[in-house]
């Protein structure tokens, strides 16, 4: 696919709580958005950042100065729609030359219904979450293509009005109605014919993964262990989930603040005394934390982005990771049967830990990473390993 992006936007604004005003253009559904925006440093993967449920309640301000080049495809997605509630660009690539691509970003934004602006100073921006901290925003664009000073005011006011993240349960919003079963693993293109293939390995071991708003590439990355996933909603008790013998408990990314998520602290405090592996994934790391009787803390900035250096506290060995995250576990508050596995080096803050008397690790960034590197991925075959362990000691008895 290749075509020509027309330039005859109507105008759009991003507006902060102070009445600072980011003039631009949108690329995307007419309307209004109010949320808090955060930036993500993201060189490639628009299409996966868009489509991370955890990004629910939130505007997203990508770094990368160029984007939209190439295009969106059926593959890059991590979930069924767009959950961002804004996309905030500087330049939108006037071209998208991709073999893969179906449609244009704008296109798929104003299908979507999601509000985008674009020809904004998102340096600026960036500089003043870096220095103030994630901030409330409003997206409008202009009813009549030209901004007025009315609509310039309603942003600012609409931004005012936003209550903020903390508290804010989104993962019951996100989370499946019903049980699934997931068994396609990773997929790969044919260099020759461009098709698309998944891996269907053979999955002789059954997990069960909570879905907080899961992302599907941790789903791949699991079959690819050789589990066979059965999904459940997010809050579905303890005493149900075992109905399905599971040999291990998977605990997913998720939007929103933890702390209110009880049900699934109260969940993960029951797989914890039932001996079965548990690994958690960011939201799926923070529940961990509060079950063992941690705190969590809602971030300055948090960290959004593809080049996040992380190192493991007893190797050293350093990892450069994807992370979307806006919470954090206070290490602080880990009781002594906690160790920590992992810390960032940008800022020193919680990145994995393991349980000292239970088969339970979990890690804050995204191992599956869609996008980003792949450094990390090993978490999931370390799973795989105590998936296995678990069910052939459970069979030998
Ligand atoms: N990606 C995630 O799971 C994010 C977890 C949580 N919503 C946070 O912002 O920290």
């Amino acid at each position: 696919m290749s075509s020509l992006i027309q330039d005859n936007r109507p105008e759009a604004v991003l507006a902060l709580a102070d009445g600072t005003l980011f003039r631009g253009r949108s690329i995307g559904a007419p309307g209004r958005t109010i949320a808090e925006v955060v930036f993500n440093t993201s060189m490639t993967g628009y299409q996966e950042i868009l489509t991370d449920p955890s990004y629910t309640g939130q505007i997203v301000n990508l770094t990368y100065p160029h984007i939209g080049n190439v295009g969106v495809n059926n593959e890059d997605t991590e979930s069924g729609r767009i959950y961002a509630v804004g996309l905030v660009i500087e330049t939108l690539s006037p071209i998208v030359s991709n073999f893969r691509a179906k449609e244009t970003l704008s296109e798929y934004l104003t299908r979507s219904g999601v509000v985008g602006i674009a020809e904004v100073d998102n340096r600026l921006l960036t500089q003043i979450i870096r220095d103030r901290g994630a901030q409330a925003a409003c997206i409008l664009t202009a009813a009549n293509g030209t901004l007025t000073d009315e609509e310039l005011n309603a942003a600012v006011e609409a931004a005012k009005s936003y209550t903020g993240m903390v508290g804010q349960d989104l993962a019951q919003v996100v989370t499946t109605k019903a049980p699934y079963e997931w068994t396609e693993g990773t997929w790969q293109i044919d260099n020759d014919t461009g098709a698309t293939s998944y891996t269907k390995p053979e999955l002789p071991f059954h997990i069960v993964a909570y879905d907080f708003g899961v992302k599907q590439n941790i789903l791949r990355l699991l079959v690819n262990q050789g589990l066979r996933v059965t999904v459940l909603p997010a809050k579905t008790s303890f005493e149900d989930a075992m109905k399905y013998s599971p040999d291990g408990f998977f605990f997913s990314n998720g939007p929103g603040d933890p702390e209110p998520c009880t049900y699934a602290i109260e969940t993960a405090k029951k797989i914890l005394k039932s001996g079965i592996p548990f690994f958690g994934i960011c939201l799926g790391h923070q529940i961990l934390g509060l079950a063992v009787g941690g705190k969590t803390v809602k971030m300055k900035t948090g960290h959004h982005g593809a080049n996040h250096p992380v190192i493991d506290v007893k190797t050293k060995h350093v990892y450069i990771t994807s992370q979307n995250h806006g919470f954090a576990v206070d290490a602080s508050t880990l009781p002594a049967n906690v160790r920590v596995t992992h810390e960032s080096l940008f800022d020193g803050t919680l990145q994995g830990m393991e349980l000292t008397d239970a088969p339970a690790f979990s890690f804050q960034g995204h191992p599956e990473a869609s996008p980003g590197p792949q450094d990390i991925s090993p978490l999931f075959e370390r799973f795989g390993q105590m998936v296995r362990t678990y069910a052939e000691s459970k069979a030998a008895r």
